[in-house]
């Protein structure tokens, strides 16, 4: 049997971390982690505690803090670092890739400034690398535990997203295939302003109604602006739209949600940040999203109040309050909310 390609994931955090255990099943497998402790430990205790606790990781899997070396013999390069340092890192990786290298990105968020998704960054900093998107409903402790779980693997080439494919599935964690890149790295990267908001509402104990209205709504927003980015509608019905919306709206794990509720309890925006050790990518999506809804001609009510809450001083008992102002019109059809 031909060998199978070898996969480095850049980031050693815990999703990062997650996926380079489920590959290391499949094929040879290293992560980078900038931090020589947390690749250490990975690398011996086949744990790595400081965002996954005491989960066992996949034995065979290597790990190392030197960049050069986990990139220049990569098969497959997939990307896990936070979405604003993506480009940082990726420049760094260039002088050491091998031409071609497919690139995975895992990242639900845009880069600020540039609005771009991570495939664009990577068209941008390794021309030439076919690039594409693992995602889905994935809190990463659970996968770790072999929970079922099932992603979406999108690639401009089918037949590149079939043989990615096989590199992350396991008998429990499924992935199935699509071309649609920008409609599945949108909907990664949206949903997460969307958790910030079902948050606030679980936060001030607005109760299941609220939070299945918001969810509902949300889908229909985040939709429409995909659609007008490129993305297929129908992915946004699918895991990576409606799936990943359901598990980070409602998962106590979800570090989108949970600042979100915070808020809701009434923490500042920046005693939160402050306290967690890990990315909600949503924080920083928020103010990029309304942009790209202002260019796009699509109007987000429910994005808009996250924004004014995290960048605009608006109380977040208001924001609920400004969005039941507004008249609902047709529930298919319409623009509102
Ligand atoms: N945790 C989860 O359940 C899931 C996360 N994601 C996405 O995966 C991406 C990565 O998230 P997590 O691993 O959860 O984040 P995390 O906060 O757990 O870990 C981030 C990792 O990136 C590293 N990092 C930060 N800045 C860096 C830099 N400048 N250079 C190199 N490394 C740097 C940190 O040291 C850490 O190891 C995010 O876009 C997130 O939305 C996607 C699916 C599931
Ligand atoms: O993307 C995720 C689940 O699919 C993880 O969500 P959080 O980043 O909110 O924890």
């Amino acid at each position: 049997m031909p060998k199978r390609p070898s996969v480095t994931v850049l980031g050693g955090g815990s999703w990062g971390t997650t996926v380079a255990s489920l590959a290391a099943r499949n094929t040879e497998t290293v992560v980078w982690a900038r931090n020589p402790d947390t690749a250490a430990e990975i690398a011996t205790d086949h744990r790595n505690s400081a965002y996954l606790g005491d989960l066992p990781l996949t034995e065979s899997l290597r790990a190392t803090a030197d960049l050069a070396e986990s990139v220049e013999s990569a098969d497959v390069l997939v990307l896990g670092v936070p979405s604003q340092h993506a480009r940082g890192v990726l420049e760094r990786v260039a002088e050491h890739v091998r031409p071609w290298v497919p690139v995975v990105s895992l990242v639900k968020g845009l880069e600020q400034g540039t609005r771009k998704r991570m495939t664009e960054i990577v068209a941008d900093v390794l021309p030439g690398h076919p690039a594409g998107v693992l995602a889905g409903p994935n809190i990463a402790k659970e996968v770790v535990q072999g929970f079922a779980a099932a992603a979406t693997i999108a690639m401009p080439e089918q037949r590149a997203a079939e043989m990615l494919q096989d590199l992350f599935r396991t008998k429990r964690f499924r992935v199935y295939t699509t071309t649609d890149v920008i409609g599945v790295e949108m909907a990664g990267a949206l949903k997460n302003v969307y958790a910030i908001a079902v948050g606030i509402g679980d936060g001030l104990e607005a109760g299941d109604n609220t939070r299945a209205m918001v969810i509902t709504r949300a889908l229909r927003e985040l939709s429409r602006l995909g659609v007008a980015l490129g993305g297929d509608a129908a992915t946004f019905a699918g895991l990576t739209g409606m799936g990943d919306l359901i598990a980070t709206c409602t998962s106590p794990l979800s570090r989108n949600r949970s600042v979100g509720v915070q808020l809701g309890r009434g923490k500042s925006l920046e005693q939160i940040v402050a306290e967690m050790n890990q990315v909600a990518e949503g924080v920083k999506t928020a103010a990029t999203v309304m942009k790209l809804g202002a260019e796009n001609g699509v109007d987000l009510p429910i994005a808009r109040e996250v924004d004014a809450v995290l960048n605009h001083g608006q109380p977040v008992g208001d924001a609920y309050r400004g969005l039941l102002r507004r008249a609902p019109g047709h529930e298919v059809h319409g623009e509102e909310w």
